[in-house]
């Protein structure tokens, strides 16, 4: 973004600011000072720490304003401050009004899983005709979702947002700041079910994502999914559906995958085979909505091919990577639910290898009350025929452990505390040879990122 501080002050409707202000260009916004560049607007916010007493490695990291919360004591030295009530509240009112300002067409994206890989899918393909920009990594929440909204630069045609939600209210807050022209849903499954306890209410939170869209909005979802596809009966906007069943608009055929990629032929043109370097049949799905969403602007179907063949994913999402050892490693660390776990469990199952399968599963986090019955259901996802060695890891995890008593060897069936991710480690490097195939999955708070580094570390 680039605006004169003195815009920002009006924005924020704050009167009487000093001429001097005009002459203040600001051309970025940051509410970490490790991470602020020079012209920046400092937004300090409260996490564990209070980020206002951060305001002085800000100034020297090359800001040029800051926010400032009314209830600090005094204002900062050698730096203008724009004095507000909240600085995260003052945080989305600037974004709302920077987006009034861009006007580009926003396309939203949410749903239990799938949604970073979506976003960047559909942006890749997008970005083949207008200028667009994307979510970062995760930033789809409360601040995310501002700040992404501020990294547009003034010809961004298309923002494609990522949304993310684990409470109810939460997507019909960040709909209404982004108010979409396109608002997707890519499925819905268990993330963050702690907090609605059924799948019905996390559809409820889901459709949410519609409350902002605009009068002439589209709202574009998985079909195959009966609790979208009675909810969506409630949305007056346009709907276009994607998925597997040729009940709709946009479905796939002829899935053909290996350890690398997976292609597919759609219903829209027959001549056209998609290729995207992924493996599993719900990236599938995925490219699914990005291709409904490039119809929507009109991208030719060749572009999108051309554009899913190569697109830049966010790392740990499916994401093949070499071991140390010559091993192939599958790293899906980023997030970890059932439906997850158990679709790439299928797709580890079915990928050729000349060694042994290994599947790394850490515990899948926020699923309350079910989290037993939950982790042990995944026993059936698990066959030693198919997957020789389960490793596993975290408190829930114990019950999965107890679950496949009897399926698979003592030998090949292990347990780690969380607290034991140097112990696994050592143990998977001794046993893992260059022929093997190991996939890690868990929930972020396990951090078995840590255990992929120490696996592919030169
Ligand atoms: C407020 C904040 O910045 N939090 C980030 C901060 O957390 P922490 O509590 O550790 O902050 P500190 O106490 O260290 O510092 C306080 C503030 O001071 C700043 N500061 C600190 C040191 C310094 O030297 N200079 C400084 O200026 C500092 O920046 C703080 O502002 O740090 C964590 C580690 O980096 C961050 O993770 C934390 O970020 C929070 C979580 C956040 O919300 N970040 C957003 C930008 C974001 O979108 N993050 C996404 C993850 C979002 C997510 O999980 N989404 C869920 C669904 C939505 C759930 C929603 N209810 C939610 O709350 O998230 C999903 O399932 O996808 C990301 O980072 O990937
Ligand atoms: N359509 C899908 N259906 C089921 N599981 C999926 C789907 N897409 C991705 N996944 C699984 O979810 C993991 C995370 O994918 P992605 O980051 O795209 O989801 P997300 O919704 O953005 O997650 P988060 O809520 O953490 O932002 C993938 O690595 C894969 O294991
Ligand atoms: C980290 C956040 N995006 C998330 O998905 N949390 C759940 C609990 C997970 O990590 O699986």
């Amino acid at each position: 973004m680039k605006m004169q501080l003195s815009e920002i002050a009006r924005a924020l409707e704050i009167q009487d600011v000093p001429d001097a202000w005009n002459d203040i260009e600001v051309n970025n916004v940051h509410f970490d000072s490790r991470k602020l560049l020079p012209g920046s607007l400092f937004v300090p916010l409260k996490g564990e720490r209070d980020g206002h007493t951060f305001i002085k490695n800000a100034v020297d990291a090359g800001a040029v304003a800051t926010l400032w919360s009314k209830d600090q004591a005094e204002l900062p030295d050698g730096i203008p401050a724009l004095v507000v009530d909240d600085p995260l509240q003052a945080l989305q009112t600037l974004a709302h009004y920077y987006l009034d300002k861009i006007n580009p067409k926003v396309v939203a994206i949410t749903g239990s899983n799938g949604k970073t890989t979506t976003k960047d899918m559909t942006a890749a393909i997008l970005a083949s005709q207008f200028n667009v920009v994307k979510t970062e990594a995760n930033f789809n929440n409360e601040i995310g979702v501002p700040m992404t909204i501020l990294g547009m630069n003034s010809n961004t045609e298309i923002l494609v947002v990522e949304l993310g939600m684990d409470r109810p209210g939460q997507l019909d807050f960040l709909s209404k700041i982004v108010q979409p022209d396109t608002a997707v849903i890519t499925m819905i499954g268990e993330a963050h079910i702690e907090f609605f306890k059924t799948r019905d209410r996390i559809a409820d939170a889901k459709m949410e994502i519609t409350h902002g869209l605009k009068e002439d909005g589209v709202f574009i979802y998985n079909g195959d999914e009966p609790l979208l596809t009675e909810r969506a009966k409630e949305v007056e906007a346009d709907q276009f559906t994607f998925g597997m069943q040729s009940s709709n608009q946009l479905y796939a055929s002829n899935i053909e995958g290996n350890d690398v990629e997976t292609s597919f032929s759609i219903n829209l043109d027959a001549d056209k085979r998609f290729e995207i370097p992924m493996i599993g049949q719900y990236n599938v799905t995925n490219a699914l909505a990005a291709i409904a969403v490039s119809q929507n602007y009109h991208i030719k179907l060749d572009d999108a091919v051309k554009a899913l063949k190569h697109f830049d994913l966010t790392k740990n999402r499916t994401e093949w990577l070499d071991g140390r050892k010559g091993e192939r490693i599958l790293s899906d660390v980023y997030n970890s639910n059932p439906t997850a776990v158990k679709l790439v469990l299928a797709s580890l199952a079915k990928t050729e290898t000349k060694g042994r399968r290994i599947a790394v599963l850490g515990d899948m986090l926020e699923l309350g009350e079910q989290a037993q019955s939950m982790h042990e259901g995944l026993k059936d996802s698990l066959d030693p025929n198919e997957i020789e060695e389960v490793f596993l890891v975290g408190q829930e995890m114990n019950n999965l452990y107890k679950a496949l008593d009897g399926k698979y060897d003592e030998s090949h069936l292990h347990y780690y505390q969380a607290s034991e991710l140097n112990h696994l480690s050592s143990d998977l490097e001794n046993l893992i040879t260059a022929d093997d195939i190991v996939l890690l999955k868990a929930s972020h708070g396990i951090h078995l990122e840590t255990v992929v580094n120490e696996l592919t570390k030169n």
